[in-house]
């Protein structure tokens, strides 16, 4: 589902944040990218979305070779990704719902339709009561299960969590990873990075980063 071939990413002639990067993602896995900050997590999650290009070699999602995508084509790929970025903060100007509505209303869904889809991605992640809450008024756990929400309403078929845990007490970032289990148990795959080794789930599967290569055999 997700193979990346040899692919390297430089920034610059002194930032290299990927070396040499060789994995196979299974389509219904559950995988955690660990590693120290600095170590290329997130790029490599960009590299899945097409928010960043590869400096060599492929990245394939779903029997795609997306390292040379036109950007035309870009919106289609990240229909099947729901992404959980620390750039994508909820609005705080509108409600949890009217959050969890974007994305569908946006991909041309009626407003009815959006909105009952969007009640039942808020129900999945246990926060069906707060639809009608602000962003702000809800805790930080919280608002990254509404995040998850808001990645679910378009039933992707991948999930790609960048550290959403971070900045997260023990027992809500238990409460996040427990939702995004779900999600997977259901069949999404997914793929969720954290810094914090305690977060890993001792039972998936876990690829170490370290300085932009890979610890052991992925
Ligand atoms: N847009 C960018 N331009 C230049 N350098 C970048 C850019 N994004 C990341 N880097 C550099 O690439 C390296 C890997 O960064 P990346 O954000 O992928 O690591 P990370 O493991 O996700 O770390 P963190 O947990 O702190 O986000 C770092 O040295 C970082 O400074």
């Amino acid at each position: 589902m997700i193979e990346f071939r040899n692919v390297s990413k430089h920034y610059s002639a002194d930032v290299t944040a990927l070396r040499d990067i060789s994995l196979t993602v299974a389509k219904g896995e559950l995988v955690f990218l660990a590693g120290p900050s600095g170590a290329g997590k997130s790029t490599l999650m960009k590299m899945i979305a097409a928010m960043e290009r590869p400096s060599a070699g492929q990245v394939i999602v779903n029997g795609q070779d997306i390292s040379r995508i036109k950007p035309v084509a870009v919106p289609f790929l990240r229909r099947n990704l729901g992404l959980i970025f620390q750039q994508q903060r909820l609005l705080t100007d509108r409600s949890v719902l009217a959050n969890v509505m974007l994305p569908l209303l946006v991909t041309g869904a009626s407003r009815h339709q959006a909105e009952q889809r969007a009640r039942a991605a808020l129900d999945k992640v246990g926060l069906a009561e707060r639809a009608e809450a602000q962003p702000l008024a809800l805790s930080g756990g919280e608002q990254q299960r509404v995040s998850i929400a808001r990645a679910i309403v378009n039933r992707p078929q991948v999930i790609l969590a960048d550290e959403p845990t971070a900045n997260l007490d023990r027992a809500s970032a238990n409460k996040v990873l427990d939702t995004l289990k779900a999600f997977n148990a259901a069949g999404v795959t997914c793929l969720i990075s954290s810094h914090d080794e305690q977060m890993l789930d001792a039972a998936a599967r876990v690829i170490h980063l370290h300085q932009g290569q890979l610890e052991g055999a992925a």
